[in-house]
Order: C-alpha cells, then structure tokens, then sequence
C-alpha cells in the first residue's frame, strides 16, 4: 500500500523529528536522497550541467543542498535564485563551498544547454499558480533540453489536492520527501508529477489521508475459489442493465462481472438476446430484477435508459438489503430522487464521471478527494469518481486513488466494464469501498494491458480481465 499524506502531517512529523536532530540534518537528509535520484536518472555526475531553479523556502534549500552534492561529484551546478534576498543561506554557502555558480538572471542560468533542472521553486507550502518570474524561468527550462526533475512537488501545485492554479513545472519526475503526497497522483497534478520517487525520510507518520493499492492487495481480495466452493457461494451478481437500444452496455457489464468472477451472473433487462447470444453462461431473464432469483449484489443502470420502466427497477434493486452499484442512467434517475439511497441498510456503490457528479448538485473544483468524500458522506454511500486518478471515498472518510490505467480507456463503454468488475467484486461480499477500489485498479490493469496491443476498446477490456487477474497474482 502506498499512503498517500497530506502537507500538514508530513509537516508535523518532520517537526518531531527537527526538534531531535541537529540544525539542517533533516534536509540533507533529503537533498542526499534528491542527488542520488538524480545521480541514477543522468547515469553520471561528471560533467552533468545542472541548473537549480531556486525559491524562497525549504524546497530552495533541498535544491541547493543536492545541487553542492552533485557538485562534489563532477557536475557544472548553477543556480537561478528567484528571490536572492530569501534563498536558504545555509543551502546557498553549501553550494558555493561546492563550487556551484549563482546567479539572479534567468538569461545568464544556462536553461538552454542543460542536463538537468531541478525545481526547488516552491515545495508543500507553496500556493497558487508561480508567480512570474518563476514562470518564466519553468518556460525557458521546458523550452531547453534539461530533463525536469522537481522537487517534493512540481512547484504550481497544490500538494494535497493536486490543484494547478496557473503555471506549474510539468517535472518527468518527482523526487518526493517522507511521504507521497496526494496532489502527485490525483487531478492535474498527477500529469505534472511525471514518475514519483520516494525518499525515506524516516518520519513516524500518522494514518494516511488516502491510500493507493498494490497489485498484491488486489490480489489478496480476489482470493481462488477453493474445494468447498461451487457456483452460488462466490457471489452471485444481478446485472440490471441495457435497453433494445442500447444492448452494448449489458453485454459489456454482464461479461465484465462473468471474467472477474465466473460463479453466477443472472442479467435482467430488455437486451435479453444480446446478452444471451454473447454470453450463453449468463442466466437471463426479459423480466424485473424480482424475475432473476437470488443474487448478492446489484449493478443498475449502464444503457437502461431513464423511462418510467428504469425508474422502477431502481427503486426495485435500492429497496432490496443488498449491495447495490447505481451507474450510468440509474445515476440520472438516482439525482432526482437521492431520498431513495439515504438510509439504505445495505452498502450502495456510486459509479459517476463528472457530469453524472455534478448532476446531483456536488461541486466538482480542482479537489477531487475533498469534493468525492463530501459526496459519500452527503449520501451515506461510496462514491467512486471516475478520471484517469479514480478516486473511492466511503461515507466514513476512507479513501482510494487509483493508481492502474492507461488514458485509451476514455472510449466508449469502458465504464460499463467497471460496473460488471465492482458489482462482481461486491457480491463475493467485500465491503463496498475495498470492492470499488479494487474493481478500479483492476480495470486499469485490464485496460493497461488491452492497451499493449494497441487501441484498446472496452470488449477488448472485458477480454483482458483473467489476464489482469493472473497479473495482479504473479506480477507478470
Ligand atoms: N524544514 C525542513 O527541515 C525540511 C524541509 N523540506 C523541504 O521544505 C519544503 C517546505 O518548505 P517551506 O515551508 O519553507 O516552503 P516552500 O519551499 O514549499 O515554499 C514556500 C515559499 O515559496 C514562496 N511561494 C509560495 N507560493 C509561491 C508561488 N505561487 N510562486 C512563487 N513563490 C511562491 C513563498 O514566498 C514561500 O517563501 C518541503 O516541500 C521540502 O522540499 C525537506 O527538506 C525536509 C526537511
Ligand atoms: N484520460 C483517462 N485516463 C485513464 N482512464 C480514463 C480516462 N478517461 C476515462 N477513463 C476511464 O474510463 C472509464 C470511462 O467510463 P465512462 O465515462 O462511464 O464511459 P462509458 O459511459 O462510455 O462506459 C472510467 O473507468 C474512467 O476512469
Ligand atoms: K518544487
């Protein structure tokens, strides 16, 4: 598991451990770890022309400690200080001691001919978009040929929501210190974080504020059936799903749920043929959700259309005691009559991309936890909100990113499969927000996979998920 923590818990546990540590051990400590980084991202120190992007605070001093660290070993280090009066005075007299260059003009840094930039501009405190001066030197970097590395956090950033106000350094790597924070891989700011980096810092750190899985937790959750099981005792999932005019989504949801868990998958709906000619292992019925037998979890909604028909099969599946994945049309309906969901005794599963989101009056800003768990807790539900970093809160606060995927999975009907993956995982009976986040990272696997091949489209998806499970198991 990786924890992701937010600026002010990594700040309190640096805190504890400034107050028993000589004076600036702490941030060598992290400069030693940015330089080695660094070190094995060029190949060599000697020779390395590196240019310090160097800001007001302690992100200025990490950069200007790892920049006299390269120094001693061969590299040509200048430093651009963009405000000189406030550089770190004791990172600055190491880098003179080194023999780095200092400089004030962003013409004379040599951002054209480097190696290697290093952003120390603004780190966990920064705010807002980079003022101009350290926008344009961030332009005149990405302009060069330096590859961007940046420290803590891509400087423009929002540490903790992954907001970008303005500019902010577009880094292909992120050196980051004591714990990954959440902005490196959720909105905007997983775009601009590149590949993430950890230095341990040793902090004794607090709960994480969010969570990103491994495949071996994944793994973990999807356990083999075993002697003792047979069809039935895996978790039986309903599909409510799919219209005569729209039967794709209940093929793609049905078989979607059939290749994570082939136990049972009993599909109502009107696409009925459809989903019997391409998948003759379902069990169908044209009739209600009532009219399918007993299932463990529900998935309403992808293709059902919102018609009077629709509307009753939700309130159908969403009066039963069992869990429930809502998606698609089942969320339109579902926003118009959100008393249905508050209450229910069983867990129920929100599936929205952002229109389906906003649809039910949340505002969706740049803080994509904040405003998925302000949704759950509204509810009462888990949300699951859709992107290329899906996010999973529980009403409780609990929190998944997703960290698997591959953006060629925004083509049509890859959500569909997600409903059939996180309805399946419901009815083995892992508790909702596991099921969520675990369905999403291994759709991204699957999609992942899908992807080597070429453009993937989602039966394509659906196809890759026994694969994605073999991968999730053996890691390869
Ligand atoms: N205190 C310590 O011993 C340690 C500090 N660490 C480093 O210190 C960083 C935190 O340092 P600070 O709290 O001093 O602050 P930062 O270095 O994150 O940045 C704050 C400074 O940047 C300026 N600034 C804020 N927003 C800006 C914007 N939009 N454009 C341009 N400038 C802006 C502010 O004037 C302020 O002085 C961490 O991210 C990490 O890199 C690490 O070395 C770990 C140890
Ligand atoms: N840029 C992207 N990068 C990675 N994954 C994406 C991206 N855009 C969309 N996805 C994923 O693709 C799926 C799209 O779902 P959805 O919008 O409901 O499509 P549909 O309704 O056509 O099935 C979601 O799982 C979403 O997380
Ligand atoms: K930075």
């Amino acid at each position: 598991m990786t924890g992701l923590h937010t600026a002010d818990q990594v700040r309190a546990a640096e805190a504890a451990v400034l107050a028993r540590t000589r004076e600036g051990a702490l941030m060598q400590r992290a400069a030693t770890g940015l330089a080695t980084v660094c070190l094995r991202l060029a190949g060599r120190g000697a020779g390395l022309r590196v240019v310090l992007l160097v800001g007001a605070g302690g992100n200025g001093g990490d950069a200007l400690w790892a920049g006299s660290f390269l120094a001693r070993r061969g590299a040509a280090v200048t430093a651009l200080l963009l405000d000189p009066d406030r550089a770190h005075p004791a990172g600055l007299a190491g880098l003179r001691r080194a023999g780095g260059r200092v400089v004030r003009d962003v013409a004379a840094a040599g951002l054209d001919r480097a190696d290697l930039v290093l952003d120390g501009i603004t780190g966990i405190s920064g705010r807002g978009g980079l003022r101009p001066a350290a926008a344009d030197a961030v332009s005149r970097a990405v302009a060069g040929p330096g590859l961007l590395v940046a420290v803590d956090v891509p400087s423009g950033v929002d540490a903790d929501t992954g907001a970008v106000a303005g500019e902010a350094f577009p880094a292909q790597h992120t050196v980051t210190f004591g714990a990954v924070k959440p902005g490196l891989v959720v909105g905007r700011g997983r775009g601009y974080a590149g590949r993430v980096h950890l230095v341990d810092l040793g902090l004794d750190l607090p709960a994480p504020s969010a969570r990103q899985l491994t495949d071996a937790e994944v793994a973990d959750l999807l356990p083999d059936p075993g002697s003792g099981d047979d069809k039935y005792s895996q978790g039986v999932v309903g599909v409510h799903a799919g219209s005569a005019t729209y039967p794709g989504a209940a093929v793609l949801c049905t078989g979607a749920a059939l290749r994570t868990r082939p136990g049972l998958v009993r599909y109502a709906g009107s696409a009925v043929d459809g989903v019997r000619a391409a998948w003759p292992e379902a069990i169908v019925t044209d009739g209600r959700p009532a009219d399918a037998g007993r299932v463990q979890a529900w998935v309403v909604g992808p293709g059902a259309g919102t018609d009077d028909e629709a509307q009753a099969a939700l309130a159908e599946v969403l009066a039963t005691d069992l869990p429930v994945l809502v998606d698609a049309d089942a969320l339109t309906l579902l926003a118009r009559s959100p008393e249905l969901v508050r209450g229910r005794a069983a867990a129920t599963v929100l599936t929205p991309h952002d229109r389906e989101f906003t649809r039910f009056g949340w505002d969706l800003g740049a803080d994509r936890i904040g405003a998925t768990r302000a949704a759950a807790a509204d509810l009462g539900v888990t949300v699951l909100l859709k992107g290329d970093a899906t996010v999973v809160a529980d009403a409780d606060g609990t929190t998944f990113v997703n960290g698997t995927g591959t953006p060629w999975l925004a083509t049509a009907g890859t959500g569909d499969v997600l409903s059939g993956v996180v309805g399946a995982l419901l009815a083995t009976g892992l508790p909702a927000v596991e099921a969520a986040a675990a369905g999403a990272h291994l759709h991204g696997r699957a999609g992942q996979l899908a992807a080597a091949a070429g453009p993937l489209i989602a039966s394509d998806v659906v196809a890759q998920l026994p694969a994605a499970v073999h991968l999730l198991r053996t890691g390869a």
